[in-house]
């Protein structure tokens, strides 16, 4: 049988034969209850589309949906230069886009770590340090200076509501920012005024979020592109609907936009499930939740992205290791109860350890956490990291094929970003066979709906998007509700 696609990973070919009864035992379950089986994907996506059909009531529900405000599908013929910003989860970056039009591009880019502090810092904080990064940027780039202001693309990857694509209300912080000030504010003026302050010659003419620009980043560059996904720090959907398809917009569209015209969404799909119906949500995501700055909000995101994944993995060892005295006996666990100190890329170096005595796993748990680990526990440490990454890979596709059902895409290319999707080991593999077990395709053809690499949506998805909306201005169209 010839099978097109990734395939799963391969297994470690190790025994469990030096592993004590007890640890077995907690293996075992820890298996029951982070197993997702087909059933179960199945059952998540039903409910997954009934709840994207709810954000685009008038009642709406517990995934936001917000209209994006980009009504028209990139051509690949778009032209121009273009600032771009992406204030993402982990990082910030500034990026200069040259749209070259047949559906090519260049672009130069510079990546600041937002400091560990960002999180919680000021508002005042948070607008300097982008503005500054931008004025390093400009300086770097364009030395001699700029005869008018650079036209800015500001993607912006949390849940922001637009009544037009020149505003950004934002809903609630998510990825464990907690910034006063905030929230229920358009970040927009924010973001302007302190640009301004330090004279940077840049207008921010669009609110983007990285989703929305990976969707119509990608399709400038594949036609077959039906959705933008991110599965980074956080995670989200984007896909295109149609206006005449989104109850809660009747009424509020303005004369130049038809029942047909397109309307990009933005998810924000990673609430899905805050009413608990249907995730098989376990005791350690309860207790990432209670302990998140947002409890009950990001049910998803906080099961499946890059921002948590490290936290469940600990939260398990310490309970094997504190509360049931299994492992890491006489180890100094200080290190280990500090909150988050495993980030996604623990679990991803724990599963791409390629030798039988992981020894890679040994040195991490020392240089990391100063504990030295017996073979016995690193092979159930990575049956851990194993666990926790096939469930997130694998619970990840129900939004797409949720997606897919509900606009009725027999075939898709579905462009994703992030560094989960793209240095996950096995993530890959793993969401493709997800996609399998939940539209049960026949073995020897090749898969329908497939997950690709996207194009950069923060930057040159913002800058198709700022291009998309320059065009609509000068043709006297609308970028918004009706005022
Ligand atoms: N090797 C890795 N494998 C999987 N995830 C990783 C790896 N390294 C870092 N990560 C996770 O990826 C997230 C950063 O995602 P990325 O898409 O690069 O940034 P952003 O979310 O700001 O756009 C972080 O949560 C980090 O824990
Ligand atoms: O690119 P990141 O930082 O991983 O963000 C992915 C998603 O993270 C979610 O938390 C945000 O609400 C979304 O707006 C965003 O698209």
């Amino acid at each position: 049988m010839v099978r097109l696609g990734p395939k799963a990973p391969q297994h470690r070919k190790g025994t469990f034969t030096d592993v004590p009864q007890g640890l077995l035992e907690e293996i075992s379950h820890l298996e029951q209850i982070l197993t997702v089986p087909a059933s179960k994907l199945q059952e998540i996506t039903k409910h997954f589309i009934t709840e994207l059909d709810k954000g685009l009531s008038k009642k709406g529900g517990n995934i936001p949906m917000i209209p994006g405000w980009v009504l028209d599908f990139p051509t690949g013929s778009e032209t121009g230069d273009y600032l771009a910003i992406d204030l993402g989860g982990t990082n910030l970056r500034v990026v200069l886009v040259k749209l070259l039009g047949n559906s090519k591009f260049d672009t130069t880019q510079s990546k600041y770590a937002l400091p560990k502090h960002m999180r919680t810092a000021t508002a005042d904080e948070l607008w300097g340090f982008i503005a500054e990064c931008l004025q390093k940027f400009v300086h770097e780039f364009f030395p001699e200076g700029v005869s008018a202001p650079l036209p800015l693309g500001f993607t912006f990857s949390y849940p922001a509501s637009q009544d037009n694509i020149t505003q950004g209300i934002l809903q609630r912080w998510t990825k464990g920012f907690d910034i006063d000030g905030v929230e229920g504010k358009d970040v927009v003026p924010m973001l302007q005024t302190a640009i301004e302050k330090l004279n940077v010659p840049v207008k921010v003419v669009a609110l983007i979020n990285d989703t929305t620009g990976t969707l119509v980043a990608s399709m400038y560059a594949d036609v077959e592109t039906k959705m933008g996904l991110i599965f980074g720090t956080g995670v989200n959907g984007a896909y295109y609907d149609t206006c005449g398809d989104i109850p809660k917009l009747e009424g509020r569209l303005c004369d130049d936009v038809s029942n047909d015209t397109p309307m990009a969404i933005n998810c924000e799909y990673g609430s899905f499930d805050n009413e608990h119906l249907v995730l098989p949500r376990t005791k350690y995501d309860l207790q990432i939740d209670a302990e998140s700055p947002r409890p009950g909000q990001q049910s998803f995101e906080k099961m499946i992205s890059g921002y948590y994944l490290g936290e469940v993995l600990r939260l398990i060892l310490l309970e094997l290791a504190d509360e049931k005295k299994l492992i890491f006996a006489g180890q100094d666990l200080k290190k280990m109860h500090e909150p988050f100190v495993m980030d996604t890329s623990f679990p991803a170096k724990i599963e791409e350890d390629p030798f039988e005595n992981l020894s890679d796993v040994q040195d991490l748990f020392d240089e990391k956490l100063g504990i030295q680990t017996t073979v016995p526990e690193r092979k159930v440490i990575r049956r851990l990291a194993e666990l926790i990454g096939e469930r997130s890979s694998r619970l990840s596709v129900c939004g797409i094929a949720a997606i897919c059902q509900k606009r009725g895409y027999k075939t898709a290319h579905c462009a994703a970003d992030g560094s989960v999707y793209q240095k996950y080991p096995g993530f890959k593999e793993r969401a493709a066979q997800g996609l399998r077990d939940i539209f049960g395709w026949a073995d020897n053809e090749e898969d329908p709906i497939v997950i690709v690499p996207a194009e950069d949506g923060s930057g040159v998805g913002a800058a198709v998007i700022a291009a998309l909306t320059e065009k609509r201005l000068d043709q006297g169209k609308s970028v918004g509700v009706k005022i």
